[in-house]
């Protein structure tokens, strides 16, 4: 049974230094005025404080609501600027408090990405990310984060895996949810359905222009949560988020109870503050993070700057 012992960060300045997912359990340290925790592992029978394993989706969101509390959801290309930037990055999101991550797996062809994620796309993959390299990552940096991860992907990576194989293979890499933008939403019930078997949950979006009777069969059939795409276009940091989210949740919430974050363009406190007092259950913000990261003159700097960010925006959420 490995034991580490982790001083905990002082809280003033940088985000709390959350303890690691497995069990956790306060001893006396040997210094005096220091504080010291033994981090045990799960098995461990002397564990009394057991940290909280990460928990779905649709239950993250759950457990907000009954605080009264909005998800903050961070997206972040996979490999931009290089993978072990982006295992931090997926730390520094964690523990500056976001409730669920989005993970984007780089594609070739990305069609309702605006140039921000573009770009990062191409340099991830110019870096030679692949599938394989980002799992392998995750299956290191899952077990230290408590936020369960959502993979962004095109659907194009899943046929070429076979989607039994692509659904099994992200479930042991302790994927909790799936974003495909652009699966027909007549393929989608097969998609489901290797999700479903694998506990994954499939989230399905919805933007202004999808006609009434299509944003029921979407919302039916979302898992996880129902993303509403705020405005039509690609994404990227916008000046203002369109007021008709406003009405495009209340006719969602009208026709289910299921959780719905809002996307695109969001890139601001302000806008956050905006999209929550509109009810959003969750915000979420991708380009806005990207561009800190990916256009940093170096990868530290990068991820100094994400933390401030992501603690401005959280601190504009109730
Ligand atoms: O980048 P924005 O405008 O903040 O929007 C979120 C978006 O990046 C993220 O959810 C996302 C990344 N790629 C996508 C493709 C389609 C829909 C959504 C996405």
């Amino acid at each position: 049974m490995a034991a580490t012992t982790t001083a905990l960060k002082s809280t003033t300045g940088a985000c709390f230094h959350q303890l690691k997912k497995s069990d956790a359990h306060f001893l006396p340290s040997r210094r005096p005025g220091s504080v010291s925790v033994r981090i045990l592992r799960r098995q461990s029978p002397m564990a009394t404080l057991t940290a909280a394993p990460t928990v779905g989706l649709a239950q993250t969101f759950s457990n907000l609501k009954s605080q009264g509390k909005v998800a903050f959801i961070p997206y972040i290309t996979a490999g931009d600027p290089d993978l072990s930037t982006t295992a931090e990055a997926l730390k520094v999101l964690d523990k500056c408090g976001s409730d669920i991550i989005e993970l984007g797996v780089p594609y070739s062809d990305p069609l309702a990405d605006g140039p921000v994620i573009q770009a990062a796309a191409t340099r991830s993959l110019a870096r030679g990310t692949n599938f394989d390299s980002i799992l392998s990552m995750l299956k290191k940096v899952v077990p230290e984060i408590s936020a369960p991860i959502a993979l962004f992907t095109y659907y194009n990576p899943i046929l070429k895996r076979g989607i039994g194989q692509f659904m099994s293979t992200v479930k042991d890499a302790g994927i909790h949810g799936l974003v495909v933008p652009d699966v027909p939403l007549e393929e989608t019930e097969l998609l489901r359905k290797e999700a479903l078997k694998n506990n994954i949950e499939l989230v399905l979006l919805t933007t202004p222009t999808t006609p009434t009777e299509r944003m029921k069969a979407i919302v039916e059939a979302s898992e996880g949560f129902i993303y509403l795409v705020s405005s039509i276009g690609v994404t990227g940091a916008r000046a203002s988020v369109s007021t008709k989210v406003q009405t495009l949740l209340q006719d969602i919430k009208e026709a289910t109870t299921k959780p719905v974050a809002v996307g695109f363009g969001i890139s601001s406190p302000e806008h956050v503050q905006l999209v929550a007092g509109w009810g959003a259950d969750g915000v979420i913000v991708g380009s806005a993070m990207v561009k800190l990261l990916g256009e940093a003159k170096s990868p530290e700097e990068g991820l100094l700057e994400l933390e401030k960010f992501t603690k401005s925006l959280k601190a504009a959420l109730p």
